[in-house]
């Protein structure tokens, strides 16, 4: 029997995946896995069995890795799943900067009781006039999942569309349309574009990369899209280029106390994912990916432990084996499972980063004391026998 508990609302769609052989429970520290969206767990206390976090999303700086990977906890996200529901939202935040949607119709509302709305209207619409995407030129920093949707979408609305990512996959390299122009550095998007979204996830590296000096290099009046994280842009310097009208539109996803009534700035309230498909296909991805973890051992879209799967687990204990990235490891493994005479029927080991991870199928029980043996060699974070 395996416990999950969800730290926020995950559609029921992908809850419903989990067999009898699942429980939710109420308490995160009892659980084997941990379902999140949004909520940080930086300050939270991991419980001692909790083996798996399904990140039902793709951002994943809510959650300690480093921590995890030291207690051996599988962190998956999952990748592509909510990128639909973003794009959509991008498209609308393109429009509503450019066309005064949003002023347009609070003036409907300020203007309800006038019995001739209709005539007015046509005296006040001149204030919320505005210009057309098409023919204007888009810069996307970011050729993953959403950017690649986004990029596409735009040149079918007639824009001209520059995309950077110095490491673009492969795969998101073949999805994109050919008339998507390579920006071979990210100063060519910002003296460029018109309008420029950020599709970035937030690291070390991209923490604050919309500076001041990335703002000064933009055109005046540009317009600039952030549903991917707050901290990408430095807030300071973006409202003061609000302020003295050098950005015409800031449309961020994400709501800060200083952001909040800017000038110029269209704040959502995080709101890009949360449609039902995304919230749908993000749960049942994430429950699958757990289930096959907890079930089989196999790894599919972590982002602190390699990929690695052997396929479904057959009647034979299956021992798999978190650890560090370090030499000798495989030898030392072999050579406890060789002392109590058990043959290895089939054997994987993959590694990422500083971590590794092995997974061990064995053609016989495995006797009592194995873990505790595993569990002595240095870099060995967590043994779990699959039986
Ligand atoms: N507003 C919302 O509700 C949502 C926000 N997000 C945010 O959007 C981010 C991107 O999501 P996906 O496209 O699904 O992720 P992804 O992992 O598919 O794509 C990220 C891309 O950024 C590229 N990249 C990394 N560093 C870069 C740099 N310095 N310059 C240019 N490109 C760089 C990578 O090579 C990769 O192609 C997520 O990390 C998350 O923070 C994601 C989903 C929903
Ligand atoms: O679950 C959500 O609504 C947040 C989505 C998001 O920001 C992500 O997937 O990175």
């Amino acid at each position: 029997m395996y416990k999950y508990h969800c730290l926020n609302p995950i559609s029921g769609v992908g809850l419903e995946q989990f067999t009898e052989d699942y429980v939710p429970v109420s308490d995160a520290k009892a659980a084997d896995a941990v379902l999140v969206r949004s909520t940080s767990m930086h300050e939270m206390e991991l419980g001692p069995d909790l083996k798996a976090i399904g990140r039902a999303g793709a951002g994943v700086n809510n959650i300690p890795l480093e921590r995890c990977s030291e207690n051996g906890v599988v962190v998956f996200n999952t990748p592509g799943a909510n990128a639909n529901g973003v794009k959509e939202l991008v498209i609308a935040g393109m429009l509503l900067a450019s066309r005064d949607i949003i002023g347009g119709i609070n003036w409907v509302q300020e203007n309800e009781e006038d019995g001739n709305i209709a005539k007015d209207a046509e005296k006040a619409k001149k204030a919320f006039a505005g210009c057309e995407l098409d023919g204007k030129k888009l810069g996307v920093i970011g050729l993953g999942a959403i950017g690649v949707l986004v990029a596409n979408a735009a040149t079918h609305l007639g824009m001209e569309v520059y995309g950077y990512d110095p490491y673009v996959s492969v795969d998101s390299a073949w999805r994109l349309s050919r008339s998507i122009r390579h920006a071979k550095t990210v100063d060519e998007i910002y003296k460029d574009c018109d309008y420029i979204t950020i599709h970035v996830p937030a690291l070390d590296s991209t923490k604050g990369m919309i500076d001041a000096d990335a703002l000064n290099l933009m055109k005046k009046g540009i317009v600039v899209l952030n549903f991917a994280r707050d901290v990408l842009v430095d807030e300071e310097a973006m409202i003061d280029a609000l302020l003295s009208g050098h950005v015409k539109h800031y449309v961020t996803d994400f709501p800060t106390p200083a952001m909040a009534g800017v000038k110029g700035a269209i704040v959502i309230p995080h709101l890009g994912a949360s449609t039902e498909e995304s919230e749908d296909n993000c749960a049942k991805m994430a429950v699958k990916q757990i289930r096959n973890y907890l079930e089989h051992g196999n790894i599919t879209n972590a982002v602190n432990f390699p990929d690695c799967d052997m396929g479904y687990k057959g009647d034979n204990a299956r021992i798999v084996l978190l650890h560090h990235n370090i030499p000798n490891m495989l030898g030392q493994f072999t050579r406890v499972l060789a002392e109590e005479n058990l043959n290895i029927a089939d054997l994987a080991n993959k590694s990422k980063g500083e971590f590794a991870y092995t997974m061990i199928d064995i053609d016989s029980e495995v006797p009592e004391g194995v873990t505790d043996e595993l569990l002595k060699i240095e870099g060995v974070r967590r043994v779990r026998i699959i039986e």
